[in-house]
């Protein structure tokens, strides 16, 4: 095998690196301007795409409205085997897809191979739900009628995606949606196009049919990308992750043509751990859950509340695992731990360390800017006995920052965690099942993970309440969102027999 070079990695397929956007199952790599995707671990450039013009989006959502009027009406059975297949190839080449992931978005490749087969399970999950739209028969009030309700596919959908997770975040949509029938128009982050663009290359090799799956390509015309997704007629849902000011803004754009929504927004999330915890679980798995990508996941743990009588021996345990931690490119597999994605959220995670030093915190572990490995590079942060009135308690660092804070009692605790604009994800450690229980009743989340900090599947109803949105993905109710119900009602029907 070739030696790696961790300037450009080497592909099995390098046919999965596109150099344009895909409407109408064509590629399109010419455009009069254009805008470059770097690699955030060393700022080289890694490919120049076509900067689209908002004509383009406009073609995309015609290819897929005039796609969708075929392909609702497809087997269900059919587009099963489509999406099986699309599993199947994004095993095949999960090196190289993981590789595209590494290099884009700078994640180290353990995190990308696992966003991969992530990406992959909800093709695997939504084939399996396709055939299964059932629909329900009701006896209305009058007893000569009678009423049966079908789930049909919504129409063209709008997705527009973040770069923390360039692959699984399409995915957990997309798959969806073409279960349910309906046909896509994505618009990816400009910092990881490079994955969505491999996708389509793999579902033309599915056996999609041209004009369901159509991505395009802008870097500075984004709003008004999503402004025209928004404003279509033609487009009947919009689907987004990303942060909540820009799911706000959506929603407004999407009020004129009432569009079906569904929002996945920020978090912030809180770890309770109590007393009775399971210390070497608790620990592990407040380590999986805050630096999984370098903790630019919505559902990593933001604020860490810790019993007061274990609070010191839990930061120093979590500062052991954390001083393992090798940091450096991606692309090289001894690295645990990539870079972050750009200069911003670097800024954002040393001001969040620098207010809570301030107000008092006291550091276990400094870390802080690396800059011999590069300007994105950032070493893992651990703070304890954080001050509640830290920024930090209040917003999302979306970094490799560990804040610690002290409480007392259950309902003390329980009114930290609930003292947040956002309500994803939530954990709590503890053996009392009292407890567990208590607490995950109160929590204010869309989702609440015991004794874990690794829930993620595509099995499970995805989603948040307060402001990270509404909507679920995922799970048995993923493909609900991607549907209507019709109701057919059957009247002047004889008197039974
Ligand atoms: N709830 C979830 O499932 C989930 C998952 C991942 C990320 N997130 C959240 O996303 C945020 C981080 O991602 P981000 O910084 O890329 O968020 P962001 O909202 O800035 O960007 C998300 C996407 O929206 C695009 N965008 C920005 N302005 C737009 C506009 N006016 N119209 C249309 N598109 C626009 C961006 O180009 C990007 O592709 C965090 O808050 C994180 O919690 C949430
Ligand atoms: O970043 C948000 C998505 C994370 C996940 O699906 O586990």
């Amino acid at each position: 095998m070739a030696a790696e070079n961790y300037g450009r990695p080497v592909f099995n397929d390098a046919e999965l690196l596109r150099k344009g956007a895909y409407i109408d199952g064509e590629w399109v790599e010419t455009a009069p301007e254009s805008f470059e995707v770097t690699n955030p671990a060393n700022g080289e450039v890694i490919a120049t795409l076509p900067e689209q013009p908002v004509s383009e989006v406009e073609r995309a959502i015609d290819v897929a409205h005039a796609a969708f009027k075929t392909f609702k009406n497809t087997a269900p059975r059919e587009r099963a085997r489509w999406l099986r297949n699309m599993y199947n190839l994004m095993l095949e080449n999960i090196d190289d897809l993981a590789k595209i992931i590494a290099w884009e978005n700078g994640k180290a490749m353990s995190d990308a191979t696992g966003e991969v087969r992530y990406a992959a399970s909800y093709y695997e999950w939504y084939a399996e739900e396709a055939p299964r739209m059932y629909g329900t028969t009701i006896q209305p009030g009058n007893p000569t009628n009678r009423v049966i309700t079908m789930r049909q596919p919504v129409g063209v959908c709008g997705i527009i995606c973040p770069w923390n997770f360039p692959s699984a975040m399409i995915t957990r949509k997309a798959a969806a949606a073409l279960a349910a029938g309906c046909t896509v128009v994505i618009k990816p982050d400009s910092s990881t196009p490079l994955s969505a663009l491999a996708l389509a290359y793999l579902m033309e090799k599915a056996g999609f049919p041209k004009g369901v799956f159509n991505v395009v390509l802008s870097h500075t015309r984004t709003p008004e990308f999503g402004l025209r997704l928004c404003e279509s007629p033609k487009v009947k849902k919009i689907t987004f992750t990303g942060s909540t000011a820009v799911g706000k803004i959506l929603m407004k754009q999407s009020a004129s043509t009432l569009k079906k929504l569904s929002l996945e927004l920020g978090g912030n999330a809180p770890l309770i751990v109590f007393a009775d915890a399971d210390m070497d679980q608790a620990v592990e798995q407040a380590i999986a859950s805050k630096f999984r990508g370098l903790g630019q996941t919505c559902v990593c743990c933001n604020r860490l509340y810790v019993h007061s009588s274990i609070i010191d021996e839990f930061a120093e345990r979590i500062a052991a695992e954390v001083r393992k931690f090798v940091v450096g490119n991606g692309l090289d597999p001894k690295n645990t731990h990539g870079c972050l994605i750009n200069g911003k959220a670097v800024a954002k995670v040393e001001h969040h360390k620098q207010d809570a030093v301030s107000r008092g915190a006291k550091v276990v572990i400094e870390g802080g800017l690396l800059p011999e490995l590069g300007p994105n590079f950032y070493a893992p942060v651990v703070l304890s006995h954080v001050p509640h009135d830290a920024v930090v308690a209040k917003e999302e660092t979306f970094g490799p920052l560990c804040p610690i804070f002290s409480f007392d009692t259950i309902e003390e605790v329980v009114g930290y965690a609930n003292d947040s604009e956002f309500g994803l994800a939530s954990y709590v450690f503890s053996k009392n099942i009292d407890t567990v229980y208590t607490v995950a009743e109160a929590l204010e989340s869309g989702m609440v993970s015991a004794n874990t900090g690794l829930f993620s599947d595509c099995s499970i109803p995805f989603g948040g309440v307060k402001e990270s949105g509404f909507g679920r993905e995922g799970s048995l109710y993923g493909i609900e969102d991607y549907t209507v119900i019709k109701t057919l009602n059957i009247g002047s029907l004889p008197p039974r027999i």
